[in-house]
């Protein structure tokens, strides 16, 4: 069996059971499961702690597993991204009151508040700047108006958390995180690797859409070079004389923009469907 770790709670765990699920997998039906086998797929899955997966994926105890980048940077851990998966974006920041650091320059020599002490003291590290770093578990936010900390380092996604205790961010962010599949090494045995195809087909699922349309033969060059598709757009007669029908993939943000401009370049019919999965 091929053993695989996903989040148990916290941001991560629903989005990634939920992938999985896309991706044609058993997933746990009840919350507090420890395990999920799937035997069709020769898959196990652990839910265990996002903070602790690295751990155990760098350990060669399990063979992948769903994470943040935060976390992976965070633990240390040799352990490689396989894969970005596209949820869970956040940014990792410092936050200070307002006006009481003008860059991140000054943050050596102060106490800094944070639940990733990893990433915070790789950062020191590179850039040969030494302060105290206070350890917590959580709610860092509240840190410095206690008084504990002078400034902190988290997680900040919509920023409203940092709003309610009065924190502004400083500088540029240490780093960008997301959702991430980790493995130990470069992915190649067959059952990990139709995984990683399984949820890149996932992936390319959620961000493109299928568009079809018909359009005057004569138009079929402009169209084209508005869907020009992954590979290349599917092209169909149609009973019509003079009329073609077109199919591509377009990317899902895209859509409403290249459907108004193949309307006033003269297509008609123009439909939309969502792609449940692929492999491409
Ligand atoms: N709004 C968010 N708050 C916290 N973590 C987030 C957020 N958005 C994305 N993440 C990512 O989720 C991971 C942290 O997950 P984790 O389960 O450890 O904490 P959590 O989601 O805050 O849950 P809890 O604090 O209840 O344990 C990190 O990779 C982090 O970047
Ligand atoms: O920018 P925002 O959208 O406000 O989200 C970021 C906040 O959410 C998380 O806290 P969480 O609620 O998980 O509490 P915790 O600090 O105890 O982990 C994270 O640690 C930040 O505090
Ligand atoms: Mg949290």
């Amino acid at each position: 069996m091929l053993r695989i770790a996903v989040p148990n709670k916290g941001t991560l765990s629903a989005p990634a059971a939920q992938m999985l699920r896309d991706a044609g997998y058993r997933q746990r039906t009840d919350g507090k499961d420890l395990v999920c086998r799937d035997e069709d797929n020769a898959v196990e899955f652990f839910y265990l702690r996002p903070r602790d997966i690295a751990t155990y994926v760098g350990s060669g105890d399990l063979d992948l597993g769903i994470t943040g980048r935060d976390l992976l940077v965070d633990s240390g851990v040799p352990a490689r991204e396989v894969l970005d998966l596209g949820f869970g974006g956040a940014t990792f920041r410092w936050a200070a009151p307002a006006g009481s650091l003008a860059s991140a320059a000054d943050i050596g020599g102060r106490r800094i508040a944070t639940a990733y002490p990893g990433v915070v003291e790789r950062y020191l590290d590179e850039h040969d700047l030494k302060a105290d770093v206070v350890r917590l578990d959580g709610a860092v936010e509240n840190a410095v108006r206690l008084g504990v900390a002078d400034l902190i380092a988290d997680v900040v996604e919509t920023g409203t958390t940092l709003r309610q205790a009065g924190l502004v961010t400083v500088g540029e962010p240490l780093l960008r995180s997301s959702a991430i599949l980790i493995g130990r090494h470069e992915v190649t045995e067959p059952r990990a690797a139709q995984l990683v195809r399984r949820l890149q087909g996932v992936l390319v699922a959620r961000s493109y859409v299928m568009l079809a349309y018909d359009v005057r033969a004569d138009l079929l060059e402009n169209a084209t070079a508005l869907t020009p598709g992954i590979e290349s757009p599917t092209i169909s007669p149609l009973h019509r004389e003079g009329w073609v029908a077109v199919q591509a993939m377009v990317r899902r943000v895209d859509v409403h923009r290249i459907m108004d401009e193949l309307y006033e370049l003269g297509a008609r019919a123009i439909l939309v469907t969502d792609i449940a999965n692929c492999r491409l």
